[in-house]
């Protein structure tokens, strides 16, 4: 489980995450969601030790993230971090080398899901491609929690179908999966669990299944109850 207590972080004298707490269960999927700028980002750079908090813990599997946690945990950026000259197979070949949890099997799987040629540079591809290939290095790596931002951000709806199909694929298994997006329209039947920020705050956690079952109401009802006030 990722455990996010009581959070704060500051920019400058900005204060962007004012005690955000929540958790993310293995086997599930989270979705931070926010409007732009609520701190999104922010939050899995944080998870992933990239940016200082000034206060608050957050625990991996009841632990803060050590080193030996990277071979536990991915996150996945909105932008792929491969050199543009490079071609994707160099690009495999680069993740491969660099992590002991790369898996080979499931990387070439992911070139077939989504119909990639291992032999194009990185420059050369479109928008949803380039998701996809950020999507593949990020999955071929076998660890427990993959974090992605704004996977579905700004590419066309047949690309962003074949991203949700890996959602409910065999490729994520049971592994916990955070993701962060400000449009939850066409995921929503992916997601099993809602947190709703504003204002550097969690407003609130729960779970989309039961707010289906149990009250009837989709994630869009509970975020317009939320918002729209
Ligand atoms: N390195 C930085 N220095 C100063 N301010 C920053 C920095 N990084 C982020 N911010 C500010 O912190 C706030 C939260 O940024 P963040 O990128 O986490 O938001 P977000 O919810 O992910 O937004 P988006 O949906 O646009 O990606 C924004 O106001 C942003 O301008």
């Amino acid at each position: 489980m990722i455990e996010v207590k009581e959070v704060e972080k500051k920019f400058g004298r900005k204060k962007i995450l004012k005690g955000v707490s929540f958790t993310a269960n293995k086997g599930e999927i989270t979705c931070l969601i926010g409007i732009n700028g609520v701190g999104k980002t922010t939050i899995l750079n944080a998870i992933m030790a990239l940016t200082p908090i000034h206060k608050g813990q957050i625990l991996i599997d009841g632990e803060p993230l050590k080193e030996n946690t990277f071979e536990k945990i991915t996150f996945i950026p909105d932008a792929i971090t491969m050199l543009p000259q490079m071609t994707i197979a160099e690009s495999m070949e680069f993740m491969h080398d660099f992590y002991a949890s790369w898996n080979q099997e499931r990387a070439t799987e992911l070139l077939s899901f989504f119909k990639l040629k291992p032999n194009d540079r990185i420059a050369s591809l479109s928008k949803g491609n380039s998701a996809k290939v950020n999507l593949l290095l990020g999955l071929a790596l076998d660890v427990d929690y993959v974090l992605m931002d704004e996977p579905f951000s700004g590419i066309d709806m047949f690309s962003r179908e074949e991203i949700a199909n890996v959602f409910t694929s065999h490729l994520i298994e049971n592994r916990g999966v955070i993701i962060t997006t400000h449009e939850v329209g066409d995921i929503e039947h992916l997601i099993d669990k809602v947190v709703l920020l504003d204002d550097g705050m969690v407003t609130k956690e729960f779970n989309a299944e039961e707010a289906r079952e149990n009250e009837g109401k989709s994630v869009i009802d509970v975020m317009r109850e939320v918002y729209v006030r």
